[in-house]
């Protein structure tokens, strides 16, 4: 996006794709009041809905719908916002967006643009501007919570409390070296200052620690399901998801790409990739194939190995932690030999299916258990985070660094939790964060 212009009045339909029973048209600006007046006759009055006919320019009647005007500051954007709740049929929508175009003033959004606005007047700040496009994304209960947590402004209150701890933390200082020639502050005052930074060093370091289970419960447990052709990966991975997804053939060498599918795990996004069967000696394309299934499993949360009993083979080495060994086929009758595999499954029989997918919720929920429900969730979070910490953990290790020294350090830590609420400027992120959304946001 580019700058924004805020003497632009924006439009843009807000509800889903026509048709629909209902559409939700919002306009936010300026001109705000002056497109009511024109298309109803009034603005009704504040937060009222209102029915009336609504017309284009020349006086004809688009549709009879409802009207509600929401006066800035109080109002989604913070500027005059209107809602027209219309028949969400395709031609009603589409002569709406024609005549609100056709006023002087009046352009459609760009996408984001709305939260944009909400965001430089102050609404929300960029983790809540953040949380709210998660929510609308959220496709399992896990993410629903966790972006309706941060929509609310929940994790900016934990971060304004930290930021607000060090700029506090840093007048101490600073008043400490000021007046140390007088009496009445006493020197120990700085100790005691830093037995204060040691323990919010350790909530921030505790709430980076969750920072992983967060990114799970919003881009998903990323499950790889890697082993040799034919072990009935791809069987699997359609059983698993009851869905005919991927080919299945007696074919040692069917699937090439890696194939990738979502599951609700009990409230938690699970995402599933179907991979090719390792092999030595496999041709160029299989051979590709291969590359992409073993860089698959390298960053996956957990690799799902599936082998047919008797066929025991190393072909990819994982951490335990990371790696669950499953039998397949126990319908042909070699489940004896399946000892040491944490469990077995039948594609044919569905024998084993439950028991494995109890063994993933398992997982699942360890990855994501933490103590808090406000986990940082992006790699944004993660890196200011990090550079908070690593700032306080230089001022908190060189003892001998000059104090001024760390108390600048101190300035940076709080300046990086600034930058991961938006309180501190960062425009070069502003237009990543705010393309996340589409149009009408
Ligand atoms: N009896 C029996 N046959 C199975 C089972 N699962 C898969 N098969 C058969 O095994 C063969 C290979 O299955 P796929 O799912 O294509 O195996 P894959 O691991 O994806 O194979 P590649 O993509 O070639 O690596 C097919 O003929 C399947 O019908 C099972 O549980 N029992
Ligand atoms: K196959
Ligand atoms: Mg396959």
């Amino acid at each position: 996006m580019t700058a924004p212009d805020y003497r632009d009045t924006i439009f843009a339909l807000s509800s889903g794709p026509p048709p629909s029973g209902v559409a939700v048209i919002r306009i936010s600006g300026p001109d705000v009041r002056f497109a009511l007046e024109t298309m109803t006759g009034a603005a009704p009055d504040a937060r009222r809905a209102v029915l009336a006919n609504i017309c284009d320019r020349s006086g004809k009647i688009i549709d009879r719908g409802l009207i509600i005007y929401f006066p800035g500051p109080h109002s989604f954007t913070g500027e005059d916002c209107a809602e027209f709740q219309i028949h969400g049929g395709m031609a009603v929508i589409s002569s709406m967006l024609a005549a609100l175009s056709a006023l002087p003033g009046l352009r459609s959004a760009e996408p984001g643009e709305f939260s944009r606005r909400a965001f430089d007047n102050g609404k929300m700040d960029l983790t809540a501007v953040e949380g709210l496009a998660d929510l609308i994304a959220a496709e399992t209960e896990a993410q629903r919570k966790m972006a309706l947590e941060q929509s609310t402004g929940s994790l900016l209150e934990i971060y304004r409390r930290w930021r607000n701890e060090l700029i506090r933390i840093r007048a101490m200082i600073e008043a400490d070296f000021d007046f140390s020639d007088e009496e009445d502050v006493p020197g120990s005052v700085v100790q005691s200052i830093w037995t204060n930074v040691s323990a919010l060093r350790d909530e921030i370091g505790r709430h980076l620690e969750d920072a992983r289970a967060g990114e799970i419960i919003r881009s998903g447990y990323r499950v790889a399901i890697v082993g040799a052709p034919n072990a009935g990966k791809s069987s699997l991975l359609n059983a698993l998801t009851k869905r005919d997804v991927a080919i299945v053939s007696d074919e040692a060498g069917t699937t090439r790409d890696v194939l990738e599918v979502r599951l609700d795990l009990n409230g938690y996004s699970v995402i599933l990739f179907d991979t090719a069967g390792i092999r030595e000696g496999a041709g160029a394309v299989e051979e590709e194939g291969i590359r992409r299934a073993k860089a698959t499993a390298a960053s996956a949360d957990l690799v799902l190995e599936l082998r047919e009993p008797g066929a025991e083979k190393q072909l990819v080495d994982i951490e335990p932690d990371r790696h669950l060994l499953v039998a397949s086929k126990s319908d042909l009758g070699n489940g004896g030999a399946a000892y040491g595999y944490d469990c077995e499954v039948s594609v044919r029989t569905d024998h084993g299916l439950d028991a494995l997918i109890n063994l993933l919720a398992v997982r699942v929920s360890s990855s994501t258990a933490s103590t808090s429900p406000l986990l940082p969730n992006r790699q944004r979070h993660r890196e200011y985070l990090q550079r908070c910490l690593y700032a306080l953990d230089e001022a908190l290790i060189y003892l001998e660094t000059p104090l001024e020294m760390r108390a600048e350090l101190l300035r940076n830590a709080g300046d990086m939790i600034g930058r991961l609420t938006g309180a501190i400027d960062t425009e070069d992120l502003l237009d990543v964060i705010f393309s996340e959304f589409c149009i009408g946001k």
